[in-house]
């Protein structure tokens, strides 16, 4: 299994630069939570690693690869799969064929859906022939996830699954995140804002602030103080 390095990252929307200078490791199998106050650069930070930004310089490796060159797709047939904020799925395709895009991006061009996926998420087996826009919000958020997880990734990378979702699917989104890391191994990257669920959930944490990283470490140490120094408004 590969790990994630990033070195010194700068990112930037046209000329202006949103991430300075941001550094951190992901090893295999690990979860690591970025915090931090709105506009910050959290999301920016996930679109840099996915290459979405419109330009970033700096060191991105995974393995022994350097990606910074790699072009989105490529990124995600290395196995990183991203699920951006709000969701995204095809509202016109049913929950089959939403999950059977996730398979395209698979380096082995297998097509099959994954057994576990049903498990995890049994609501998408009983709506598999509906439209995904018929879901309600937590469902299209199961759905975006098991998409990402047909692809049969090695990092999933979540930006605030929960937000916006209704309390009794929001536990079963955190447990599915959790069961990921700890019982089929996927590396995480979270931004989260419940930093309860983080301190628990994750093995490490940064928090990022006006694009750069103000503190980090592993996440027992996601201490009352820091919420207050670094995260309340
Ligand atoms: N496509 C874009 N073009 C130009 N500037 C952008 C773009 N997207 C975000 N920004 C700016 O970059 C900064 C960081 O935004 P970003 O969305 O990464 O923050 P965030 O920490 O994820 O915030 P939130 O918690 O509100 O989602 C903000 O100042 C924002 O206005």
């Amino acid at each position: 299994m590969e790990n994630m390095q990033a070195r010194d990252l700068y990112s930037f929307y046209g000329k202006s630069p949103v991430i300075l200078g941001v550094s951190f490791d992901l090893d295999p199998g690990e979860f690591l939570a970025v915090l931090g106050r709105n506009g910050v650069g959290k999301t920016t930070l996930l679109k840099s690693i996915m290459g979405l930004t419109d330009r970033c310089e700096g060191g991105l490796a995974f393995g022994s690869q350097d990606i910074l060159g790699l072009s989105t797709p490529q990124r995600s047939k290395l196995g990183i799969a991203y699920i951006p904020q709000g969701r995204e799925v095809i509202p016109q395709f049913t929950v089959r064929e939403n999950i059977l895009m996730g398979t395209f991006a698979r380096p082995d061009g297998k097509r099959d859906i994954p057994d576990y996926l049903f498990e995890m998420f049994p609501i998408l087996d009983e709506f598999i022939s509906r439209r995904g826009g018929d879901l309600s919000g937590g469902q299209q958020q199961q759905l975006a996830i098991a998409r990402a997880l047909a692809m049969d990734p090695k990092i999933l990378i979540l930006d605030e699954p929960t937000e916006g979702i209704q309390p009794n699917i929001v536990k079963q989104i955190e447990d599915a995140i959790v069961r990921l890391n700890r019982e089929r191994g996927l590396g995480i990257i979270l931004v989260e804002q419940n930093v309860p669920f983080a301190r628990t959930a994750s093995d490490r944490f940064l928090v990022l602030d006006k694009g750069r990283v103000v503190l980090s470490g592993k996440s027992e140490d996601l201490t009352d103080d820091v919420v207050e120094k670094h995260l309340t408004f």
